[in-house]
């Protein structure tokens, strides 16, 4: 067993549309860690009419300031910087990978109001963070790209806020293009939520058509 420790490389088995054709430098991160910081305090604001006009005036003007800058898919940076959690991707929670192995994987996360229930994480974004720790690790180890095909989630007890959850996975066996992960959440000793997924292996074609095949249906 290999360990890996080169958590921040590109795996040549991945299709070029998910690469940044441009580097991304930090100025790029640290707008997207901007952005989240006004999903936060959105959230967790009632402001006036007037601040929350103004507010909303602002925001279209950084829309209008970026869409200026505007590239297609497989060029832009959001979701691609592998190298930092979260990679520049606003939605997605910051999760901070620690460990891959050939079979392993171990990260930790803390969310906040933006990604809130109800005082607990909301339960969609228990398999956003699955999705991508299991992901990385069914695509580690220079196997070749796999699209999710089910990400079955249970939900064993409320995640809290503001606290680092460990969260951890385990490819549990392979057959033929199918790898079958399993994963789990854990806040200190208390399991709250585990999952099984399935990873399928894509085929050639799939792969080289990923862009063409969804030409038009972005928007
Ligand atoms: C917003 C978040 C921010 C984060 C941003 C990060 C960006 C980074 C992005 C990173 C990248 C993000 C990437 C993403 O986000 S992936 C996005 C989520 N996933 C998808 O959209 C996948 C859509 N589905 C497919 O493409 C196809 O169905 C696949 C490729 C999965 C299989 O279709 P394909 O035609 O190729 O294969 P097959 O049908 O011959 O099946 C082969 C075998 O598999 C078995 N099988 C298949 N499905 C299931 C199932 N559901 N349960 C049980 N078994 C299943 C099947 O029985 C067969 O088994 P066997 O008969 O051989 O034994």
């Amino acid at each position: 067993m290999t360990e890996s420790t080169t958590l921040d490389i590109w795996n040549p088995g991945w299709p070029d549309p998910f690469r940044p054709t441009v580097d991304a430098d930090d100025e790029y991160a640290d707008l997207v860690d901007a952005l989240r910081e006004v999903q936060e305090a959105v959230t967790r604001s009632l402001p006036t009419p007037e601040a929350a006009a103004e507010a909303a005036a602002t925001l279209r003007e950084v829309a209008r300031q970026m869409r200026s800058h505007e590239v297609d898919e497989d060029t832009q940076i959001a979701g691609k910087r592998w190298d930092i959690p979260g990679k520049a991707h606003a939605l997605a929670p910051v999760l901070h990978i620690d460990t891959v192995t050939d079979t392993t994987a171990t990260g930790r996360v803390t969310v906040g109001r933006f990604h809130s229930g109800r005082y607990a994480m909301n339960g969609g974004v228990t398999p956003l963070i699955f999705d991508e720790l299991l992901a990385r690790l069914a695509n580690s180890a220079g196997r070749p790209w796999g699209r999710t095909a089910y990400l079955n989630v249970n939900f064993r007890a409320l995640a809290p806020l503001h606290t680092e959850l460990t969260v951890t996975a385990e490819l549990v066996g392979q057959e033929g293009r199918k790898r079958f992960l399993r994963g789990a959440m854990y806040h200190g000793d208390i399991l709250v939520a585990d999952v099984d997924g399935l990873w399928v292996e894509l085929k050639p074609e799939q792969t080289q058509n990923i862009s063409k095949d969804l030409e038009g249906r972005d928007r």
